[in-house]
């Protein structure tokens, strides 16, 4: 039987999470904010990939192939050398969209964390899926998912993904009235 729930990957981008160095805590954070902020009953896929651009091209193309309508990304967005999360988006994005770096980079600082502008969190569109980068620190996964989440349903259904709807009581999800 297939299954028929919404699809949401999880890339962990990591040198030291993929080779087994250290325990990955950023992907299953993200896992459960979402699974508190989502109404909807959704099936989670989640990989470990190494920081190479080659290596989460092919990550998140695996998983928009798997029926990814939203992948969250954790890891590789900073100014190092093997920082290459943003460089794989580019090659993969239909279109970007430059405002939820904004809106999480204003969190992350408001919330009292000056190194936040290193991060280059982005957002993408590839396809029918939108893409979301966030930083590898286990902390900061609720604090960009937080300033972000309200307006992903209504941007998936905008790019033809399937209906999501937020749990009221956890988190307001914004979709303008219909005229
Ligand atoms: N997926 C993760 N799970 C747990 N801790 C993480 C994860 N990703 C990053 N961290 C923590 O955040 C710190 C900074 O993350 P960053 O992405 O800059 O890692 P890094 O130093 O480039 O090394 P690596 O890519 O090998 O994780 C790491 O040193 C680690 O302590
Ligand atoms: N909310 C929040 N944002 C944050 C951080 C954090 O700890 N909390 N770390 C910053 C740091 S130190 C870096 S280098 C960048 C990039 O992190 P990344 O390379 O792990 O993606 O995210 C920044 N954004």
């Amino acid at each position: 039987m297939t299954d028929e729930r919404p699809t949401i990957g999880i890339l962990t981008i990591s040198d030291r999470a993929s080779r087994g160095e250290y325990e990955d805590l950023s992907g299953p954070a993200i896992e459960e904010v979402l699974r508190q902020y989502l109404a909807t009953d959704c099936r989670f896929v989640r990989e470990i990939v190494s920081d190479g651009v080659t290596e989460v091209e092919v990550g998140l193309r695996d998983l928009e192939a798997r029926g990814a309508c939203l992948i969250c990304t954790t890891g590789g967005t900073g100014p190092s050398a093997r920082d290459l999360t943003p460089e794989a988006i580019e090659r993969v994005a239909t279109k970007l969209m430059p405002g939820f770096g904004e809106a999480m980079r204003a969190a992350s600082l408001a919330s009292g964390v000056p190194t936040a502008i290193l991060s280059r969190q982005t957002a993408a569109i590839m396809h029918h899926c939108l893409v979301i980068t966030l930083p590898g620190k286990p902390a900061a996964i609720r604090v960009c998912l937080d300033a972000v989440f309200p307006a992903v349903p209504y941007c998936i259904d905008l790019i033809g993904g399937p209906y999501l709807e937020g749990d009221p009581k956890v988190v307001e999800v914004f979709r303008p009235k219909k005229k």
